[in-house]
């Protein structure tokens, strides 16, 4: 798993800021907290400011230094902390200070894994950590911070319960005569595993709407050449980036900027134009719309007001059909020229011009980024946690049938897999090289 060394770390960002801190982990931190402050003690959770000196005994800062005896501390083991002054150079000088006396740096995300291997944390807690410095939103702090309390723990602990009751009613079942067993076993089973059905379910699709909190949302701009989709873009970022003409085709390939919405952070793309397939390269055009749809979390699909509904305007119109499950919003733009678009195609839809005021559109983004990020449903966070619970509804789903026809090995046999499924959430039991993938990816010094 990994090996007893000391290790060390800065623990704050590689930059000018007023303080940073320095952290040991291990048996020997204490020890070597000692020699570089020349004190004799620390009392364990009490802040004392001490000078710090290299090995010719020169002083090199004046610090708070933290002390936290094993187990009570991050990682579970010894650490000190010293909140050095900041800047690029102290923490880095007492960083090699501490090498000196037998330490080594810490991989990224070291920290974090002996905190997880010592019991600290479980794996749901460690991803929470890994995320919240990433989340670049309010509403993304919010949504980790309840993950870092324990919310997806909880959660994962209430069905395991529920899947070892049903295990451990097989195991009787097998060894005891029907009667010793409450008449109503049966029912009480498969209502349980309506309910986990169901709960896991929800949980599927309701992270599956926040998949952007964390990294962004998807806005995708689509439509046929021509229409506006590059003068959009330049209008919601407030500044000229693509560029714009009067030839169709002008946007060849998919633009990617960041914006502002509201609270959110959101990534909109501009994409080339969608026309009809009458060659090879124009294929690969659509195939591509495609794919930008198929990752959007928002289509905005643009038509042109000023000209008739042609078949290239109905092919997008087919196109967003098979999207239902898609937020969709129409904007008919350049509506400040003569309407000429028959609008009996449209269901809802905006009336814009890039010449106008675009906020109606910018509120109906908004509105639909608050509804699905505000609300109570806990979300899952990471591509490893939503295919464990796919994993588990998978399972769960195929003991339904051994249940009814009574066939209760088999039965138990999928209620033992999805117990493992649900189980690797967090804390997995052999898995050690998804683990080391996992925690590489975090942060050095976290
Ligand atoms: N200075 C400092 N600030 C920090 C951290 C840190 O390691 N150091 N953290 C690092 O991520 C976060 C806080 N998380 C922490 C979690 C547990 C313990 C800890 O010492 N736990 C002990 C004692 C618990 C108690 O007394 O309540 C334990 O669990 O036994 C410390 C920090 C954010 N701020
Ligand atoms: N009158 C009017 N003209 C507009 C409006 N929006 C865009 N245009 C003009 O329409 C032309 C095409 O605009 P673009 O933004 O380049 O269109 P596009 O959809 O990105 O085009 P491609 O990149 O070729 O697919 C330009 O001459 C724009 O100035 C609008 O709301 N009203
Ligand atoms: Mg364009």
């Amino acid at each position: 798993m990994f090996d007893d060394a000391t290790i060390v770390a800065i623990a704050t960002a590689n930059g000018i800021g007023s303080i940073s801190i320095v952290r040991i982990s291990g048996v020997n931190a204490l020890e070597i907290a000692k020699k570089i402050s020349k004190k004799n003690t620390f009392q364990p959770r009490l802040a004392t400011l001490s000078y710090i000196y290299d090995e010719n005994n020169e002083t090199i800062d004046e610090a708070i230094v933290l002390y936290f005896k094993a187990p009570f501390s991050f990682t579970g083991e010894d650490v000190v902390e010293f909140q050095c002054h900041g800047g690029v150079a102290i923490a880095n000088i007492i960083v090699d200070e501490v090498l000196k006396y037998g330490a080594r740096l810490a991989n990224p995300g070291e920290f974090s894994k002996r905190a997880f291997f010592n019991n600290k944390i479980d794996l749901t807690k460690a991803e929470a950590i890994s995320k919240i410095i990433e989340a670049r939103s309010a509403d993304a702090v919010k949504l980790l911070a309840r993950q870092l309390k324990g919310e997806l723990t909880n959660f994962v602990n209430e069905i395991r319960e529920d899947l070892l009751f049903m295990l451990a009613y097989t195991e009787v079942s097998i060894d005891y005569a029907e009667e010793d067993l409450p008449s109503d076993i049966f029912d009480q089973i498969e209502n349980k595993i309506q309910k986990i059905i169901l709960k896991l379910s929800n949980t599927l699709e309701a992270s599956r709407r926040r998949e952007g909190m964390i990294e962004g949302f998807k806005v995708a701009i689509i439509g046929k050449p021509n229409v506006g989709k590059s003068s959009l873009l330049n209008k919601l970022l407030n500044y000229d980036r693509a560029i714009i003409s009067d030839i169709a085709g002008t946007t060849r390939d998919t633009i990617e900027e960041s914006v502002r919405i509201g609270t959110h952070i959101i990534k909109i793309v501009d994409t080339a134009g969608i026309r009809t397939a009458s060659d090879i390269i124009e294929k690969i055009g659509i195939e591509k719309s495609i794919q930008t749809i198929n990752e959007a979390d928002i289509v905005i699909a643009l038509f042109d007001n000023s000209k008739i509904c042609d078949d290239e305007d109905k092919k997008i119109l087919e196109l967003i059909n098979e999207n239902l499950n898609k937020e969709i919003i129409k904007v008919l733009n350049k509506s400040d020229l003569e309407n000429k678009f028959d609008k009996s195609n449209l269901m809802d839809f905006i009336e814009l011009s890039t010449k106008e005021d675009i906020n109606p559109l910018i509120k109906k983004v908004e509105n639909f980024l608050d509804s699905n990020t505000h609300s109570d449903e806990m979300t899952l966070i990471s591509k490893r946690q939503v295919t464990s619970v796919e994993d588990t509804l998978y399972n769960i789903n195929l003991a339904k049938e051994p249940l009814v026809s009574g066939e209760l090995e088999f039965f138990a046999h999928f209620i033992t897999e999805a117990l493992g499924n649900i189980s690797s959430i967090t804390r997995p039991y052999e898995n050690d090289e998804m683990l080391d993938v996992m925690f590489g990816e975090f942060c050095l010094g976290k």
